[in-house]
């Protein structure tokens, strides 16, 4: 009765199944997680093996006004069997744990996620995100308001973050203080050295990941994430630079899964773009990691104050005294005015779309009105 499978079986609960999941399940509905999205299908892994499956005609509808409905990797899904076509259709996406979503959305009263019309999900239900940063990137030494930015972005999806500081083995002095600065930049986060090529902290990496646990590595290009995926697997499963380099065809010429288990247990989700997230979406997440600063703003004898010219301002002073480093203010501030930029941007697509909304509302009520006998 089922359709063909494409190949073999898979263990739900190794791909990261679980009661929470399984109580949003509707009746009679087959679960499965999304793999990879093309446009309108999605490749999705069930008991019974993987498929490609159309999304129904409600599925399409809700995308049509909150793209960030749309399924996207890692997502789980409600997939039910057409008859006579004997083919399964994605019916629904289950409530997401954590989301990675780009464009001017935030989470709404009750938690959830709520876009504005032009957000889109990366990828969904993430428990752990690498955050890679070089100990030597080419001839520039470890860039710490890059690995603050990401940290933001992990907090925000609603997983959870750790440092990794790779390419340990290009470090031999001086690696304890990056750890130590790191340590300063991402407050209650796990920051570990790492030497993919040495093989040196990939156990610990691996004890991060649950055996059903699904982590995205986030970084720089050429942090060695890809190598660090590979050492994780125990096999190529990802392209390196060098392989690139040496065959010269694009970065995404095969198509491949996105979402895919390591032998050891745990799945990693790797997508184009994953790989491009860094600059945008900075919110909330940005009080976690700036605790220090945030709380010396609290002690400013002026609840507004600015941080610039004010009098009895706790963040002047300890800029003064050493405690708090120049550039950690400065990328503070930094985010901050991105963070109000994302929020003004997002306050003026709502009220667009109100105004768009009653507008259709005003004519609506219009023609009734003319149409009346
Ligand atoms: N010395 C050293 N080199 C490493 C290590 N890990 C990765 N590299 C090298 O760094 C280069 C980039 O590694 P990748 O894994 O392709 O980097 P990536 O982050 O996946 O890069 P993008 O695909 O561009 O995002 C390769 O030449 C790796 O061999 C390491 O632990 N030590
Ligand atoms: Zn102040």
């Amino acid at each position: 009765m089922v359709p063909p499978a494409r190949s073999g079986l898979f263990d739900l609960a190794s791909l990261g199944w679980d009661d929470s999941f399984a109580a949003a399940l509707p009746p009679g509905a087959v679960p499965g997680r999304v793999a990879r999205v093309d446009r309108g299908a999605a490749e999705v892994l069930a008991a019974d093996g993987a498929h490609q499956v159309r999304y129904s005609a409600k599925v399409r509808r809700l995308a049509a006004d909150d793209p960030i409905s749309l399924p996207c990797v890692g997502d789980w899904a409600a997939m039910r069997l057409i008859m006579p076509e004997r083919r399964y259709e994605l019916e629904a996406v289950l409530p997401r744990r954590t989301a990675f979503v780009r464009g001017g959305v935030s989470r709404d009263s009750r938690g959830g996620l709520s876009g504005d019309g032009q957000g889109q999900v990366l990828a969904a239900n993430v428990d752990v995100v690498f955050v890679a940063e070089p100990a030597v990137h080419g001839s520039d030494p470890a860039d710490l308001g890059r690995v603050e930015r990401l940290v933001v972005l992990a907090w925000e999806s609603g997983a959870r973050p750790v440092v990794l500081v790779t390419k340990a083995d290009l470090l031999p002095q001086g690696l304890d203080d990056l750890l130590k600065d790191i340590g300063g930049v991402a407050p209650g986060v796990d920051v570990h050295a790492l030497s993919s090529v040495r093989g040196q902290g990939v156990d610990l990496v691996r004890g991060h990941l649950s055996s059903s646990g699904t982590a995205v590595v986030l970084g720089t290009s050429g942090a060695g994430k890809s190598t660090l995926v590979n050492a994780l697997a125990g096999a190529r499963v990802m392209e390196t630079q060098q392989v690139r380099a040496g065959d010269g065809r694009g970065r995404h010429t095969t198509v491949r899964r996105e979402l895919f288990a390591l032998p050891g247990g745990g799945l990693v989700i790797d997508t184009p773009g994953i790989r491009r997230v860094g600059l945008y979406d900075i919110g909330d997440g940005v009080d976690r990691v700036f605790s220090d600063v945030e709380d010396l703003a609290r002690d400013c004898r002026f609840a507004d104050c600015s941080h610039g010219t004010e009098p009895g301002c706790a963040v002047l002073a300890a800029l003064a005294s050493g405690e708090l480093p120049e550039r950690r203010f400065e990328s503070w501030r930094k985010l901050q005015r991105e963070a109000a930029w994302m929020a003004r941007r997002t306050d003026a697509r709502l009220r667009e779309e109100e105004q768009r909304k009653w507008k259709i509302i005003h004519k609506e009520m219009r023609r009734s009105g003319r149409n009346r006998p």
